[in-house]
């Protein structure tokens, strides 16, 4: 058995869920319970359960048949944010500081580090309440894959291989039917499961969030394809693509969230433009929380059982405020200041932008 610097450990999933955070859960219960002789407690959904005192001890029993389960047997959330938390203040709704909360009940389970699994606005919170004690590590999760730490954070191969699916599916209706498909894709402010999507089904046109887009520019891709004639179009876009010069499309505002905004609809815009600017029959498909959902693809599970495996180990060692990360080949870490600093987005002048552009893939500029 390892030695280890701590004996009881907890375990949350915190933002929008993403295949193989069972995955992880799994290998934390396991190499802690199996390589080191600790105890796991789930804090369950998200820091809701942390603030609301939600929490079961984590068995080996527990985990079993998890691994290739979608979702999170913890339960998660994109609300409960410790530091603007929402509470009632004579007739009105305030946001307050509730993280002593959150100390108390760490307290009470005689937790010694918290393993936060999340992207970032989870590890956002996880790296405030390491700053005020707590000692957090952390796993980096989205199917965005907008985390700049990391070469990759697990889910978004699982989006990726649905994503692509679809495109896949789109080619054969839109083939038979001589029609632009118009397929609108999750990632926030960052366009990767776009990009890697449109590439690996071959789209014909990939809007992204990075490059605003000219939809003069993607009227005459799409006529010039007719006048090879290609009598269909396939046309990616990303939920947060944007026309030159004009904003995001959003769907709605979440109340109690920290970042309230949801984005979509861009791809109707889109395509509306097109059917009026072609004359071509278009339809549009939002694949929407089906990227989020089913069994983590292969890669997708060794990634999470490697980064759950990594998050135990740095506990073990006592190196905390840190999260897990993928360099090339290698499980490393990052300080979680570095992990949530800045949003990993498509670099414009990146070997996957210069790929798409060679061949004839139109970027909307
Ligand atoms: N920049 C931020 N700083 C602090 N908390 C944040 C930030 N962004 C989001 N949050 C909070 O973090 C939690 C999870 O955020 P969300 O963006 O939904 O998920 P993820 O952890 O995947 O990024 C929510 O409680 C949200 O209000
Ligand atoms: O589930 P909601 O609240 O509609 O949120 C949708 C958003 O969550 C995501 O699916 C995942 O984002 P996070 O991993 O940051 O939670 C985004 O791609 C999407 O914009
Ligand atoms: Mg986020």
């Amino acid at each position: 058995m390892g030695k280890s610097v701590v004996k009881r450990i907890g375990v949350l999933t915190g933002g929008g869920d993403a295949p193989g955070l069972n995955a992880v859960i799994r290998a934390v219960v396991k190499t802690a319970i199996r390589e080191y002789g600790m105890n796991v407690v789930g804090f369950e959904n998200g820091f809701g359960g942390l603030i609301k005192n939600q929490a079961r001890e984590l068995t080996e029993f527990d985990v079993i048949g998890i691994l290739p389960r979608g979702g999170t047997i913890l339960g998660t959330t994109n609300r409960d944010n410790p530091f603007h938390y929402p509470v009632i203040k004579g007739d009105k709704k305030i946001f307050a500081d509730v993280s002593d909360r959150v100390f108390e009940n760490i307290s009470i389970h005689g937790i010694e580090a918290l393993v936060v699994i999340g992207g970032d606005g989870s590890l956002a919170i996880g790296k405030e309440l390491n700053d005020q004690g707590l000692k957090v590590v952390g796993v980096p999760k989205t199917i965005d894959n907008d985390l700049s730490a990391t070469d990759q954070t697990f889910g978004f191969d699982t989006a990726l291989a649905t994503a692509t699916e679809a495109i896949d599916k789109l080619h054969t209706t839109a083939e038979s039917h001589h029609r632009v498909m118009v397929l609108e894709l999750m990632g926030r402010y960052a366009g990767w499961i776009a990009l890697a999507a449109g590439l690996a089904g071959g789209a014909d046109v990939i809007l992204i969030p990075e490059i605003p887009y000219n939809i003069d520019v993607v009227v005459e891709k799409i006529n010039a394809r007719s006048q090879e004639r290609k009598k269909f179009s396939i046309v990616v876009v990303a939920e947060g693509a944007k026309p030159l010069g004009g904003e995001m499309v959003v769907s709605k505002h979440v109340e109690d969230s920290f970042d309230p905004v949801r984005l979509g609809g861009v791809g109707n815009v889109v395509a509306q433009a097109i059917e009026s600017a072609t004359d071509k029959e278009t339809r549009v498909t939002v694949l929407g929380h089906l990227q989020r959902g089913g069994s983590p693809t292969a890669y997708d599970r060794i990634l999470a059982t490697r980064y759950g495996t990594g998050a135990v180990n740095l506990a073990a060692e006592g190196k905390f405020g840190r999260m897990v990360c993928l360099k090339g080949q290698n499980i490393e870490s990052v300080p979680l200041e570095q992990a949530v600093g800045e949003l990993h987005t498509v670099p414009v002048n990146g070997e996957l932008i210069k790929v798409a552009r060679q061949l004839g893939i139109c970027l909307g500029d």
